[in-house]
């Protein structure tokens, strides 16, 4: 067995600096974020030691391209020589990973990974860092280099505690010093900080973050400062909010402004919210801090109990993120309920606009279903209405479950002023179920379209024979649409028709659909399966005797006229029920039209003839 010698990894900085901008970070403009983010926990870890002391961080730009450079400075800690060592010269080491940290994850600090200060290296070829620690000590500079490479001097003059951190930019990274860039940029990550934040840019000086808002650790407070709060909330995250619902948490250690959309939203759009770290902003694009029906709102949140990841956009699913969406969905949710007692205009407005997302949320929660059902909007035979006032006519309410089961009757439903809901819209099906559970005295039930057919009135055996032979010629002309034909009185008289289709002939149809669609393997497959359904699978038409044209049809001495017309009036309810065609029926429609034209001008020109 030989010897085993024991070798030491070596770290290749510029590579690991190739993976953090191109895998960690979304993009180089991050290094001011992390720059504003170590200067928040100096004076967090200064402000500890010394209570009360009050921080400041400045940042200016001097020079013009490739000599543009930016200092950040803070007043916080400082950096001992033994620090710098430590925790600047080591990688992966952080100051900010206390003891108790390690134990249950909880720190005051934002860092703690010990890798934030290289994504500087993105922008600039140099880091020059002076520091002077509040614990004493000589002033420090401290400059490194992407290649791995730093260097530490003892400066001969004494700075006032606090750090400074010197970049000059690359010539790719010019667009990332630029003043307004900047500016916007530190607004953007800091306008929560409750500390100034101060750009000096050629001479001239602008405060980023004039106003700190009050309500931003009390969020109830908020209630009373309407215009100022949809104004910051403008100006932050850029659109114009009509209306807001401050979100609170027992631990008081989370809470926010949940801003209502001043559009509707898209249900399967991604719900992203701005989310601040011990007042930095940490998260643009926070999805899982919500529960997922909250998606008719923009949500502000600064919090001081989450962990974030290493790339700072999302934070670890951990218990306490479970228990802070919850909490954060419950406060909106009885913002809402708030509303519904005192404020019914103000949320039938929120319903107008975010019906679906009041749905989606219904659906899970009985009891808000029962708060807001009142002003729930519902397609139904009496057209788009509030459920309460479809609940004020007293009746039961019926309902469909597919969008084409409603086709399928409504016409006939609202001739018979039967009121019928369609259930077909996601959700709508099973809040209609529900209803009866949520609300006392509620009933509904669910309708069949071959249910409708009971309310029409049958056609008398003498009458009946009447038809005998018409409908012989009828039922052979439908024979290759698999549907008969049937006579019954109903309402409307004007509509002629009414086709209705029975379970099984409706998967018939999707799978004559589907085949005329698809390859010649696929379509042999799909004709075998339909061989397989029985004849049940048969669709009706049926004829309205009230109706004069079907009157006209039955009783027409012209044998010939007969099928073609029980034909086009078979793909005129077709069309009238939204089916999709086959190439048959469209055929059908096709010849029917032109024969149809054809005997008009005919017609026309025998009158003329015979005058
Ligand atoms: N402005 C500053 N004032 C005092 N110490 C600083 C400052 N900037 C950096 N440091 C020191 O340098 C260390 C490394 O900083 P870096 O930003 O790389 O990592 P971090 O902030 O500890 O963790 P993370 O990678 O999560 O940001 C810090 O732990 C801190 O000790």
């Amino acid at each position: 067995m030989t010897a085993s010698n024991e070798y030491r990894f070596q770290v290749n900085l510029s590579g690991m600096i190739q993976i953090l901008s191109n895998h960690l970070y979304s993009s180089p403009k991050v290094f001011l974020r992390e720059l504003m983010q170590n200067a928040t926990d100096a004076i967090t870890a200064r402000t500890e030691a010394e209570p009360g002391f009050q921080g400041e961080v400045r940042v200016e730009l001097t020079g013009t391209g490739d000599q543009r450079t930016m200092m950040v400075e803070d007043n916080g800690i400082g950096l001992t020589e033994a620090d710098i060592h430590e925790f600047l010269a080591m990688i992966g080491q952080s100051s900010k990973r206390g003891q108790q940290a390690l134990l249950d994850g909880e720190t005051s600090f934002i860092g703690r990974f010990g890798i934030g200060l290289l994504s500087c290296f993105m922008v600039s070829h140099e880091i020059v860092m002076l520091t002077q620690s509040a614990k004493g000590g000589p002033s420090m500079e401290w400059r490194g280099k992407p290649d791995g490479t730093y260097t530490i001097r003892q400066l001969e003059t004494q700075l006032s505690p606090g750090t400074k951190v010197y970049l000059r930019c690359t010539p790719d990274a010019a667009h990332y010093f630029e003043t307004e860039y900047v500016q916007e940029a530190l607004f953007y990550y800091g306008a929560l900080l409750p500390y100034p934040v101060i750009l000096h840019s050629d001479g001239v000086q602008h405060i980023v973050n004039s106003e700190s808002p009050i309500w931003l650790m009390e969020p109830e407070l908020a209630r009373g400062r309407r215009a100022e709060v949809l104004a910051f909330g403008e100006r932050l995250l850029g659109e114009k909010f009509q209306d807001f619902i401050p979100l609170t948490t027992d631990s008081g250690r989370t809470g926010g402004i949940a801003f209502v959309l001043p559009h509707a939203v898209n249900l399967n759009a991604k719900r992203s919210h701005r989310v601040y770290l011990k007042r930095m902003l940490i998260s643009e694009k926070a999805e899982n801090i919500l529960p997922d029906w909250a998606f008719f709102v923009k949500c502000l949140i600064w919090t001081d109990e989450l962990q974030p990841t290493a790339s700072r956009e999302h934070f670890y699913e951990n218990e306490k993120l479970e228990d802070v969406r919850f909490e954060l969905g419950d406060a909106l949710r009885k913002g809402l309920a708030d509303m519904a007692e005192s404020q019914t205009e103000r949320l039938q407005k929120l319903i107008r606009l975010h019906a679906l997302s009041m749905k989606a949320l219904a659906v899970q929660d009985q009891e808000f279903y029962a708060m807001i059902h009142r002003w729930l909007p519902f397609e139904s035979t009496r057209g788009h209405r509030e459920l309460g006032e479809l609940m004020s006519e007293g009746e039961t309410l019926y309902f469909t479950t597919t969008v084409d089961e409603y086709r399928q009757i409504h016409h006939v439903a609202s001739a018979q002023s039967m009121l019928v809901i369609n259930g077909g819209y996601i959700y709508d099906s099973d809040l209609m179920a529900m209803l009866p559970l949520a609300v006392q005295h509620a009933q509904t039930e669910r309708l069949q379209p071959d249910e409708v057919s009971m309310s029409f009135t049958d056609v008398p055996p003498a009458e009946r024979n009447q038809y005998y032979d018409a409908l012989r010629l009828a039922d052979s002309a439908l024979q290759r649409f698999r549907c008969r034909a049937e006579v019954k009185g109903f309402k409307p008289a004007d509509l002629p028709v009414l086709f209705t289709l029975s379970q099984e002939s409706s998967t018939l149809r999707a799978l004559e659909k589907a085949s005329e669609e698809s390859t010649e393997l696929f379509s042999s497959v799909l004709g075998s399966l339909s061989s397989g359904i029985s004849s049940a699978g048969y669709s009706t038409l049926y004829l309205n005797i009230s109706n004069p044209i079907i009157q006209r049809v039955l009783t027409s001495p012209d044998a010939q006229m007969t099928p073609i017309a029980i034909e086009m009036l078979y793909v005129n309810a077709l069309m009238m029920g939204h089916y999709a065609m086959n190439r048959q029926e469209l055929e059908v429609l096709n010849q029917g039209i032109v024969r149809f034209i054809d005997w008009g001008l005919r017609a026309n020109t025998d009158r003329k003839g015979d005058a």
